[in-house]
């Protein structure tokens, strides 16, 4: 299968050196900015030797599309992937916070004939909140605490200096669709979670900066017709960024196998 990678920072470089080895699936393309390009053609070199280095994805020779780059790319390069009949494994799944993108995704999808793939990334449960869902949920509520770094670049620097937090703080209350929106690339998971539940507008989420954790933590409170359930996801960041868990590497690379493997699970 030949697969177009779309990014290629933290997320997109352990992906390609987790799957160099696998024979079923061949890097073929890997998508990045003008101003990426000289970066991703040298982990290119290291990891995808046969991959060539472009700014859209190839018209021709692709197979499978994988997005580790960031909400634009979607709009950018998954949607017309998928109008192309292009198969699509989306990781920024907060870009489904714009009003509208998910119909997008799903008329572009119709239109090709094809799928588009939301990755679980970071957390897990998806499956069990997703079945749950059919039987009817009540209340599903997300909670997203990083340490202090993690949070820089975003919202949550104004008013407050991150290096000098004390005591966890919590930097933002409200629904999945603002968390996404507001924040980009902290807030995919919360997205996800309510994708799969209550829905961007009725699934409650809190966003904390705790100096007291090393590791990003997740937690999931779900009930409904099905009974409830709590979960606490404790994930490693990953060194080149320590917003993104490692874990989301994994999801991707567990998608891009089970469209290769003859079992899947
Ligand atoms: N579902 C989940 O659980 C999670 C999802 N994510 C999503 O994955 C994204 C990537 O994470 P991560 O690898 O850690 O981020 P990085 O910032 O390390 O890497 C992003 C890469 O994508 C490139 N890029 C940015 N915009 C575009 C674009 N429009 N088209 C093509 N390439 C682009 C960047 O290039 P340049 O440097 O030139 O901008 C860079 O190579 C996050 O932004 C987030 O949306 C992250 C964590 C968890
Ligand atoms: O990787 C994580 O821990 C979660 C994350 O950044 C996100 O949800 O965007």
């Amino acid at each position: 299968m030949q697969i177009a990678l779309i990014g290629c920072g933290a997320i997109g470089s352990a992906l390609l050196e987790l799957v160099q080895n696998d024979a079923g699936l061949q890097i073929a393309a890997i998508v990045v900015p003008e101003g990426s390009q000289d970066a991703a053609r040298a982990v290119a070199q290291r990891l995808a030797p046969g991959a060539q280095v472009v700014q859209t994805v190839p018209a021709a020779g692709i197979d499978l599309v994988v997005e580790a780059a960031g909400h634009a790319a979607i709009t950018q390069h998954v949607l017309p992937a998928l109008q192309r009949g292009l198969p699509c494994i989306v990781a920024s799944v907060g870009a489904l916070s714009a009003p509208g993108l998910p119909e997008q995704l799903e008329a572009a999808a119709r239109a090709g004939r094809t799928q588009v793939q939301l990755i679980a990334g970071a957390i897990g449960g998806i499956d069990a909140l997703a079945a749950a869902r059919i039987g009817g949920l009540d209340s599903v509520r997300y909670t997203g605490r990083k340490p202090p770094q993690a949070w820089k670049g975003t919202p949550a620097e104004q008013g407050r200096d991150l290096d000098s937090l004390a005591v966890e703080t919590l930097i933002f209350e409200g629904t999945a669709r603002e968390a996404a929106a507001q924040f980009p690339k902290n807030a995919n998971v919360a997205a996800t979670v309510s994708l799969a539940g209550l829905g961007l507008d009725r699934t409650m989420v809190r966003l904390i900066a705790d100096p007291a954790v090393r590791e990003n933590l997740h937690q999931v409170e779900a009930a409904g017709a099905f009974g409830s359930f709590e979960l606490t996801m404790r994930n490693q960041p990953l060194t080149a960024n320590p917003k993104t868990s490692a874990l989301t590497v994994f999801s991707a690379v567990r998608a891009l196998r089970g469209h290769v493997a003859p079992l899947v699970i």
